[in-house]
């Protein structure tokens, strides 16, 4: 089938190639003509796992390309993705000129039926006022379609080719037909697609988002607890993890949920409701304890050096929000790095992918290493930010070699508390109070 993405970035890189891989024929839009011009050549701007093999070779086959001209875009495909940014807006809300504005030009250059399909996170009622945009201009035949997007950034392919499921948001017939042939081949047995009215569909990825993003913040205050009561958030983790109605997966508490959704989604439902006169009371909740496990790695710290962090030389390992992804969108290291110089501390940091995208925002007021283990040079302690696998299993020697002082602040429970005490290092975590650590309360 042809096929358009509108918006190069994560998610349209994603839909794009992934599209092309199963031999549909993608012309990829963006205003950015930086972008894609490098994307042209062959360069990949992203760093996301196995995006790159799967680009190339689309590339090569012809089945994938690049324009900035939005009427070549449109002109080429029946199918219309629109994958823009909704950022937040000052008072919370998802700001939708992005896709509004495109769905207004769109309406200036159809001349035939086309099923146009909001892949970008938006709120209810959006889909509405994209017809509407478009209709501005064009008085014939098309669809809007809300179809989101549930992939996870460091997975993303995988999550794109092999969907645990994929909503689709129309009454139309005519749009449900060509989108049971476009995602047949990535439909798995149990895994359906599910259909409904566009706006179930738009709340369905709000809920999604807003639901993960509460696990989190629930077991971020359960590990505030055990280190207040002496017990450790990893048993209780495993504990309630084996009921099924609970479920294992995101029960890791840490340093607060960043990236370039969770915080913006999670505040635009808050807005939505308010907008309906409802008070979504447990996510106002879910922000602000985000925003305070966002700081309680630093608490730690500073409470370690009795508030003295001025000369201290703090080594940081991971900068990117989450493993196997450059993206530094509302990282938690940002902040603790911050946080941190602001308290006349100086800062080496490595990560494996994203360092290019932290020195663009911090130049040189950190030092970044070539290694992680060049990181630690000299340093009074290691802060552990994001959990890259090869920070996992590292050579403790050279650890002990390199540090000035054995201290350990890890934000992402990486290792065992009693290894790390016979290994010689002051080693404090999320939720895993140390026998020999002050209790908080
Ligand atoms: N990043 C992620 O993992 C996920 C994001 N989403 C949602 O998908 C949407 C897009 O997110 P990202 O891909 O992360 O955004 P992004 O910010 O990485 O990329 C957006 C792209 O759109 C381009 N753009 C802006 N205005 C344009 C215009 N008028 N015409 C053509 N291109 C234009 C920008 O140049 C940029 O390349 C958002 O609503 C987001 O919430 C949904 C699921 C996952
Ligand atoms: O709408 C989106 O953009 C996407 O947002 C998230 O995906 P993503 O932001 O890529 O990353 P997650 O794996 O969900 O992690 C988000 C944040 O939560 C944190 N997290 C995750 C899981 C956990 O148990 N604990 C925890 O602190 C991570 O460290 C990270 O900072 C959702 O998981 C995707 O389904 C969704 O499509």
């Amino acid at each position: 089938m042809k096929i358009t993405v509108v918006g190069t970035g994560y998610v349209g890189l994603v839909t794009g190639t992934c599209l092309a891989e199963t031999g549909n024929h993608v012309c990829c839009v963006d205003i950015d003509q930086r972008k894609v011009e490098k994307l042209r050549n062959g360069i990949m701007p992203i760093y996301e796992p196995g995006l790159e093999k799967l680009f190339e070779r689309n590339l090569k086959e012809d089945r994938l390309s690049f324009t900035t001209s939005l009427q070549e875009g449109i002109d080429h495909g029946e199918i219309v993705f629109l994958a823009l940014p909704t950022p937040p807006g000052e008072d919370g809300s998802a700001d939708l000129k992005y896709v509004l504005g495109v769905a207004e030009n769109i309406g200036k250059i159809l001349t035939d039926y086309k099923v146009i399909i909001d892949k970008s996170t938006v709120p209810v009622g959006t889909a509405e006022k994209v017809q509407a945009a478009v209709a501005k201009n064009y008085d014939g035949e098309f669809d809007v379609v809300s179809n989101p997007e549930f992939l996870r950034e460091g997975v993303a392919v995988e999550d794109f080719m092999k969907p645990d499921r994929i909503v689709i948001g129309t009454t139309s017939e005519r749009a449900q037909k060509l989108l049971t042939e476009l995602y047949a081949p990535y439909v798995r047995q149990g895994n359906p697609i599910i259909f409904m009215d566009e706006r179930s569909a738009e709340l369905t990825k709000y809920a999604a988002n807003a639901f993960l993003a509460t696990k989190i913040s629930f077991m971020n205050e359960i590990a505030q607890l055990c280190e207040r009561l002496g017990a450790d958030v990893d048993m209780v983790r495993r504990g309630i993890g084996s009921d099924d109605r609970i479920g294992k997966r995101f029960l890791f508490p840490g340093i607060g949920y960043g990236g370039s959704c969770f915080p913006k989604d999670v505040q635009a439902l808050v807005f939505s409701a308010k907008e309906v006169s409802y008070e979504f009371q447990i996510l106002d909740a879910v922000t602000e304890v985000n925003k305070r496990q966002k700081v309680h790695l630093v608490n730690k710290i500073k409470r370690y050096y009795n508030n003295g962090l001025a000369g201290k030389h703090f080594a940081i390992w991971g900068l990117a929000f989450k493993p196997n992804t450059d993206d530094i969108r509302e990282a938690p290291a940002l902040e603790i790095i911050n946080a941190l110089l602001e308290a006349g501390a100086t800062v080496a940091a490595f990560d494996p992918e994203a360092m290019e995208n932290v020195k663009n925002i911090v130049g040189d007021k950190i030092v970044f290493a070539e290694t992680q283990y060049d990181c630690l040079q000299n340093a009074d302690a290691l802060i552990i930010a994001t959990e890259w696998n090869e920070f996992r299993t590292p050579d403790f020697d050279k650890i002990l070699e390199a540090m000035k002082d054995t201290v350990v602040f890890d934000g992402r429970n990486l290792f065992d508390i009693e290894q790390m005490e016979k290994k010689g290092f002051h080693y404090e975590s999320i939720g895993r109070p140390l026998v020999n650590q002050p209790k908080l309360v």
